[in-house]
């Protein structure tokens, strides 16, 4: 974790134990995703999430980001109230609402989800298009459904900035790692 003046500090010591997390991200700049995600899932790891409550899902670009997160949610409510088989995927296919009173302690639900790209500036006005509308989009979805979405859009002028932040550089750090962090801790205040 970063421990320069910026960055959130000391995580507080959450238990993972119990948590479910998705890991949602785009599969464009793959080799800059990739390690975000794995930094992710290694500090959820060591916070003690079980690597089979961490699910993970990806999606063309950035841009389907927020549906992607929207439908997984919601098909993983009518899961964690239904019963336990069925097809969590087919959710994305499927017309589901989020089922009132499902519990974020049953079965298939998730306690937090972590939005993961990255976003290189060209020279059209398309990146800022594209980082607006899914930060706004992430934003929107957890706050209607009320779940922490991570916000893990890298939103870079270059790749040289997009590999600093994955940790692929001598001066830089994984920030997939304080994502992964924020999950946990999110997760776990959700069921205080
Ligand atoms: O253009 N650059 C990028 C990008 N474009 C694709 C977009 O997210 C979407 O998948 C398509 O427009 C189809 O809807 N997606 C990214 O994640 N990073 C980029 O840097």
């Amino acid at each position: 974790m970063f421990s320069g003046t910026k960055g959130p500090g000391e995580a507080e010591a959450m238990d993972g134990t119990n948590l479910r997390v998705l890991i949602v991200h785009a599969r464009w700049n793959t080799s800059l995703v990739t390690p975000l995600v794995e930094g992710a899932r290694k500090k959820l790891q060591e916070r003690g999430v079980k690597a089979s409550n961490i699910i993970t899902q990806s999606v063309p670009g950035s841009w389907e980001l927020p549906i992607a997160v929207q439908r997984l949610y919601s098909a993983s409510q009518v899961q964690a109230s239904s019963a336990p088989s069925g097809d969590l995927l087919g959710g994305l296919g499927r017309s589901s609402t989020p089922v009132p009173g499902a519990s974020s302690s049953s079965k298939g639900t998730f306690d937090a989800i972590i939005a993961i790209g990255v976003l290189i500036k060209g020279d059209t006005a398309h990146f800022e298009h594209i980082a607006e509308s899914v930060s706004r989009g992430l934003m929107r979805v957890q706050l209607d459904f009320g779940v922490p979405v991570i916000f893990g859009l890298l939103t870079v002028l270059n790749e040289e900035q997009a590999r600093k932040r994955a940790g692929l550089t001598f001066d830089g750090y994984n920030h997939g790692e304080d994502w992964g962090d924020a999950a946990a801790e999110m997760g776990a205040k959700r069921k205080l």
